[in-house]
């Protein structure tokens, strides 16, 4: 186990009861294990995070330290193997975990599921060389794209695991919950995808929306680009400003419409139009779309309240209430409303959700738990950091 910061500093944990009703000479003994957290020992399921040295790999280890059931037994990185995770992320120094190392010195006979935070690229081919045994979850982009002429032709490299492609199960958690609770490897959607598919999936499936002419404006905060170093990502070039990109051409678009055309059972087509906004985490998109003839605004909110009536993570807010990406801030929560536009036959809906959890890590929890047969809220019962 790794040497931590904390450990010099006399560090006490108040949380069990028990512990404080006992007495040694009429004093009450509090002082307790400095380090608190999910060793593999003590849990059912022993979790491995790949790239934990990064933004999503370090909202997993964020988000397990919560849950009763996921043990982490192995962290890896890149340039970063063999640092303690605490001086990456002090903010994780309190956990009792394994140090980084290279993912070809891992040993994963005593790990029963990873979490893959890698960048897409790479991805395929570690999780080729991974043993079959492991239940899988990826966060990056390597298996969403069912077609793989797509993905080369989106992301400009042949596809390197055909045959796992095959076997891949696109986890969108709440519009596939019965595949991905009997998937080996799911591809845990992108984060542009995730809240623009969950409120438009249901209201193309009941033909509510015209499926053209579907227009989606989104904004990211700056962690959805992930933590290595890149010049358009520095303070000054994205502070105090806003910066389209992908215009036009954004990898997400096959993504989305592969989702939008499943639901349809007919070809569907988006314009969509990402920006980067100075925000650290957070994710709103504004999609602007036409209702089918004689539809109104209180069919599309109706439809909307019905398909997610029993969804812990999904919300349609009261009528008028506009979604803030404040309000989903370290949850993975999905909100959502429709508002009817000026113009006579068309709605604006407004999606939130943060970027590194729903729209990653969280929903990679979800999925997680739905594959190892626990209930899918598990670890994810935390609440908005507001303001
Ligand atoms: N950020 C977000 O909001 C979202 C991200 N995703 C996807 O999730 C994946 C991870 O994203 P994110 O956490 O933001 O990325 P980061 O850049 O923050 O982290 C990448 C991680 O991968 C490791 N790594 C990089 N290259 C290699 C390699 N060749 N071999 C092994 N490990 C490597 C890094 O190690 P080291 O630090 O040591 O270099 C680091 O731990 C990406 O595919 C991303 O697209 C999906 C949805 C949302
Ligand atoms: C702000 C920002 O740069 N966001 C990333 C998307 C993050 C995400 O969902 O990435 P994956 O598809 O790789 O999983 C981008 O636009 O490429």
């Amino acid at each position: 186990m790794s040497a931590t910061p904390f450990n010099s500093i006399s560090f006490h944990r108040w949380n069990n009861p028990k512990d404080l009703r006992k007495k040694k000479n009429g004093k009450f003994l509090v002082k307790f294990s400095v380090k608190s957290g999910n060793p593999a020992s003590q849990k059912s399921v022993r979790v491995g995070v790949l790239g934990a040295s990064g933004y999503t790999g370090s909202e997993v280890i964020r988000l397990l330290a919560n849950h009763p059931q996921f043990g982490i037994a192995l962290l890896t990185a890149d340039r970063k193997a063999g640092q303690p995770i605490s001086s990456v992320f002090p903010h994780l120094g309190t956990q009792d975990l394994p140090d980084l190392i290279a993912i070809k010195d891992a040993n994963f006979s005593d790990v029963d599921a990873v979490f893959c935070c890698l960048p897409h690229g790479t991805t395929q081919e570690i999780i080729k060389g991974l043993p079959r045994h492991l239940k899988i979850v990826d966060l990056s982009a390597d298996f969403r794209l069912r077609d793989i002429s797509e993905y080369e032709e989106w992301y400009g490299q042949p596809h390197r695991a055909p045959e796992l492609q095959k076997e891949a199960i696109y986890g969108l958690t709440e519009v596939s919950k019965g595949e991905i609770k009997n998937a080996r490897l799911v591809a845990n959607p992108g984060c542009y995808p995730t809240s623009i598919q969950l409120p438009l999936v249901p209201l193309i499936k009941a033909n509510l929306i015209e499926i053209k002419n579907i227009i989606i404006d989104a904004k990211s905060g700056v962690s959805g680009a992930g933590r290595s170093a890149k010049e358009n990502l520095l303070f000054t070039e994205v502070t105090e400003g806003i910066n389209s990109y992908g215009v036009t051409r954004h990898r997400h678009v096959p993504e989305i419409e592969q989702g939008l055309t499943d639901a349809a059972r007919s070809k569907v087509t988006v314009s969509f139009t990402p920006h980067l906004i100075p925000m650290s985490r957070g994710m709103q998109s504004t999609i602007y779309v036409e209702m089918a003839p004689g539809v109104r605004i209180e069919d599309l909110y109706q439809q909307l309240k019905l398909s997610y009536e029993d969804e812990q993570f999904v919300a349609v807010l009261d009528n008028g209430v506009i979604p803030r990406s404040h309000s989903v801030k370290g949850t993975n929560y999905c909100l959502i409303n429709v508002f009817p536009d000026r113009i006579p036959g068309r709605a604006i809906i407004i999606s939130v959700i943060d970027n590194l959890v729903k729209g990653a890590s969280g929903q990679a929890l979800q999925n997680l738990n739905l594959i190892m047969g626990f209930p899918e809220n598990l670890g994810l019962h935390s609440l908005a950091m507001f303001p």
